[in-house]
């Protein structure tokens, strides 16, 4: 196949559905989960029925993928075992929200995320990433090794904290990471029958139980201390303020509190994993991140960064692109089968699994040159467009369930991103394990443990 072509126009699956033998390779899922995606994709191709312990069609064609989240999405839905499971976390916000009480809460939620609305949350984000550089200061004059991933999971958890609850956040931060590690736990579990149920008197499952409790809590007293205080403005008090545009009706404190969980979820682990890629990346890839501090000191210069230098930051953006092409935060998908459905030309029973890797997908071979190879030049403006009209890059979803943070988290990345290397270079210390965790997110198993070169 052509890739010049092939990055150029859409194509349409002309493969055909692939039958492995029962448990095909089935030992590799109690490794990593990804590379268990991945080989049989290698092996099997991008259609492939697989049947075992869990059985599931595993697509990795981008039309296939646009099919289950754009085209057919109607016969696709979220009920799913492993959606259920997340439920039991998640409670029934928009991540996991199915029907008419998705369909309302993104019609009152959209809003709030728009281009033009996301960015009030300029200032609180650069404040997070210029507190951490501070901080970072004596670290660096000591030339201390640190863990970079769970400082990028430090000031991820404290902007979405802070957009969400504002000065309220610092006061029981440690409380909040310790809800969000638990609850991330339980979500990473593999969805085995029994040992996994919610009723099952595991100690995850306890753990799982008082979290919930404990941060519903605080998220009602948040709700509360909001009501009637039409000065605050953070994220919860807009929530409040909403109404339905058919209806005029209010989102009650369950769903405020049920979609503020799901945020500060679903917004900070992903955002931090892909800040924790982009400085692997950075430290493997020495032109690149020459490139990326010249961008940085021609565009911000000496004085802290503003709101109208984030357009500036065109390579910056494509470093931050080209590290979840190769690492997808979220990286794994899978569909319940609503209805039965043709996909790829075969007919699809109801009730069917279908799951996509993200990992997968974006190094496939046929949309991209040298998937494997880290070269933020794909992303340049006007070259990557075509490539999102393919569903081969989806690392925020696709279709009517997109990414209802993507320009929340777009602007964080780059903010983050940009405050700390125009401060600092990030050299990868020789400690440092290069293994990936396939969970929830995807992440450097180890950690990132760096050191720190002051920048002029
Ligand atoms: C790098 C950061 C992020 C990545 C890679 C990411 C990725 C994704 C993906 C792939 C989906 C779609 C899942 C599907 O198809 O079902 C999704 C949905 C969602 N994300 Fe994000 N996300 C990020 C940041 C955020 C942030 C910052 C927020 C909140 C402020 C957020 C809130 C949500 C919500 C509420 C949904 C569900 C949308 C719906 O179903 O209507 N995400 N995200």
């Amino acid at each position: 196949m052509d890739s010049q072509q092939s990055e150029s126009q859409p194509q349409t699956f002309s493969g055909t559905l692939a039958r492995p033998p029962l448990m095909y390779r089935q030992w590799l899922l109690a490794g990593n989960r990804a590379t268990f995606f991945d080989t049989l994709a290698k092996d099997l191709g991008d259609f492939v029925h697989y049947r075992g312990l869990f059985s599931f069609y595993l697509v990795n064609h981008p039309s296939l993928v646009k099919q289950v989240l754009m085209e057919t999405h109607k016969s696709f839905d979220k009920n799913s075992v492993i959606y259920d499971r997340f439920r039991n976390a998640f409670g029934n916000g928009l991540v996991v929200a199915e029907g008419d009480r998705w369909r309302r809460s993104r019609r009152l939620m959209q809003p709030l995320f728009g281009p033009r609305a996301v960015e009030q949350y300029f200032e609180l984000m650069r404040d997070s990433a210029e507190q951490m550089a501070s901080r970072w200061e004596p670290i660096c004059q000591a030339g201390q090794v640190l863990d970079v991933a769970s400082e990028m999971n430090h000031v991820t958890l404290q902007i979405a904290g802070r957009a969400l609850f504002h000065d309220s956040f610092d006061e029981i931060a440690p409380q909040i990471s310790h809800w969000t590690h638990v609850i991330n736990l339980y979500s990473a579990k593999p969805p085995l029958p029994i040992v996994r149920s919610f009723w099952f008197p595991s100690r995850i499952n306890r753990q799982l139980k008082q979290a919930l409790a404990e941060f519903n809590a605080f998220l009602q007293e948040m709700i509360r201390r909001r009501r009637g205080n039409e000065h605050s403005t953070d994220l919860i008090s807009r929530l409040l303020a909403a109404r339905d545009e058919d209806t005029g009706e209010p989102m009650s404190d369950s769903e405020i509190a049920e979609e503020a969980l799901g945020m500060i979820i679903g917004g900070h682990e992903t955002s931090s994993s892909a800040l924790a890629w982009v400085w692997c990346e950075l430290d493997q890839h020495p032109d690149v991140r020459d490139r990326l501090h010249q961008e940085l000191e021609e565009v911000i210069g000496d004085g802290p960064l503003q709101m109208e230098h984030l357009e500036q930051l065109v390579y910056t953006r494509m470093v931050i692109e080209e590290a979840m092409r190769l690492h997808p935060p979220f990286w794994f998908e899978n569909r319940n089968v609503a209805e039965d459905v043709e996909l790829g030309g075969v007919p699809i029973a109801k009730g069917s699994v279908v799951v996509f890797s993200r990992y997968s997908l974006h190094r496939h071979p046929g949309f991209w040159r040298e998937p494997d190879m880290f070269n933020p030049e794909r992303f340049r403006p006007g070259v990557e467009e075509n490539r999102r009209s393919t569903y081969a890059y989806v690392p925020f979803g696709g279709g009517p369930r997109i990414c209802i943070g993507i320009h929340f988290a777009m602007m964080e990345l780059v903010v983050v991103l940009a405050v700390l290397a125009r401060r600092f270079k990030v050299m990868l210390d020789e400690s440092h394990r290069h293994v990936m965790a396939a969970n929830l997110t995807m992440t450097p198993k180890y950690g990132v443990r760096a050191r720190l070169e002051r920048r002029s």
